[in-house]
């Protein structure tokens, strides 16, 4: 089974890579769209304008027809999220926009020719390009996509000149730019993914936090359901611990319960889930164990407590069993059986373990 059951995640590089580029694909999605849409107006507005005010041998309807593209991609982009395709439609956009830049170069005088937008769009489009790669070929894009239109009846060679120092200046800006937007970003993703394993570890043993054990559990059910995979919910509950609270003072219960938590990882698997559910009282859910193999793991459980050493004896714990024999229980329904046999355990006796009664 795949271990998102046992782990929060992060565990790998190529994993947080692409946890990383999905967040930025996220984030950049609406500037995307916003830019892609203002792209559409102000290439209606720029086009139309120099159609009004100097002559060109391609009709005007041709001239304004790259608006056509781009209102389509415009609209593709505000329901994409994933990574790669939003960076092709805003790399299409870029292309779209050059076209028609040199579209509207076409029957200009070299000296009337306007570069100026194909000079805004590498500072303009900077803040949006989620990876490297879409980023280097944006700009190669960019500073080629105006040549043919400087090349075609060149007379001398300084307009050319004076665009490549244009546009190594308008490069370098949006380099900058752009490494200042990344950092900032992955700053944020580093803290917000710091936020969110805070928030669903439990802060004295580092399991999961009841919460979030109870997410991922649904998650996992709903697995091992569609498997028709066997599997069971432990309740564990640690014996007399009032007692050794009242005691030995809280520290020393506390200091029980992270040696508890230490021991309860290290007899689980990489595919076990182990939560805390309240001060005490610990569940782990076990996908792939029939209710022989459970009981079997639950009294190594409780024989491994032995080692863990409270001030005045060792440990021991009392332990329910609820098996997943019942497809679409809820973990919630799950627990509250467990609970009920491990109330059992205390009954008889504590430092046992005991397999719900209501078992089919
Ligand atoms: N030190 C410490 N104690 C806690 C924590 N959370 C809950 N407790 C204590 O755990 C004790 C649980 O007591 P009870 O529910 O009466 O259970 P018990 O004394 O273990 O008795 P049995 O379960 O019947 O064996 C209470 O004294 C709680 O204050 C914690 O985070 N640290």
């Amino acid at each position: 089974m795949h271990n998102r059951f046992a782990k929060e995640p992060g565990a790998d590089d190529s994993r947080q890579r692409s946890d990383y580029t999905h967040y930025l694909a996220q984030r950049m999605a609406p500037a995307i769209q916003a830019l892609t849409l203002l792209a559409v107006a102000a290439y209606l507005l720029a086009a139309g304008g120099r159609a009004l005010v100097s002559g060109s041998p391609v009709p005007v309807l041709l001239r304004l027809a790259p608006a056509v593209p781009l209102a389509v991609l415009a609209l593709l982009t505000r329901r994409e999220k994933r990574p790669v395709p939003l960076s092709l439609l805003a790399l299409s956009c870029v292309l779209v926009l050059e076209m028609g830049v040199n579209l509207n170069g076409i029957g200009q005088a070299p000296g009337q020719r306007l570069v100026l937008p194909g000079l805004l769009l590498p500072v303009a489009s900077s803040v949006i390009w989620i990876g490297r790669w879409d980023f280097i070929v944006a700009m190669i894009i960019c500073a080629l996509g105006p040549l043919p239109m400087l090349l075609i009846g060149a007379t001398s060679g300084l307009p050319i000149f004076q665009y490549a120092v244009y546009m190594t200046i308008a490069m370098s800006v949006a380099t900058v730019l752009r490494a200042f937007m990344t950092r900032t970003l992955f700053e944020q993703y580093r803290l917000e993914k710091q936020l969110r394993a805070q928030a669903h570890t439990d802060g004295l043993t580092g399991l999961l936090q009841r919460n979030r054990f109870l997410e991922l559990a649904r998650d996992a059910l709903d697995d091992i359901y569609l498997r028709r995979m066997p599997a069971a919910v432990l309740y564990l509950d640690a014996d007399h611990f009032k007692q050794l609270n009242d005691t030995f003072g809280h520290a020393a219960g506390d200091d029980v319960l992270v040696k508890l938590a230490d021991r309860l990882r290290s007899q689980m698997r990489e595919s076990d889930l182990i939560g805390r559910i309240g001060g005490e009282e610990f569940v782990v859910l076990l996908p792939g164990a029939d209710l022989q193999h459970a009981q079997l793991r639950a009294e190594q459980l409780r024989e491994a407590m032995r080692v863990v050493q409270r001030p005045d004896r060792p440990l021991t714990i009392s332990i329910g069993i609820a098996p997943c024999n019942r497809p679409g229980e809820s973990i919630d329904s799950l627990m509250s059986r467990a609970d009920m046999a491990m109330r059992q355990a205390k009954l008889n006796g504590r430092n046992r373990v005991v397999v719900d009664a209501s078992i089919a």
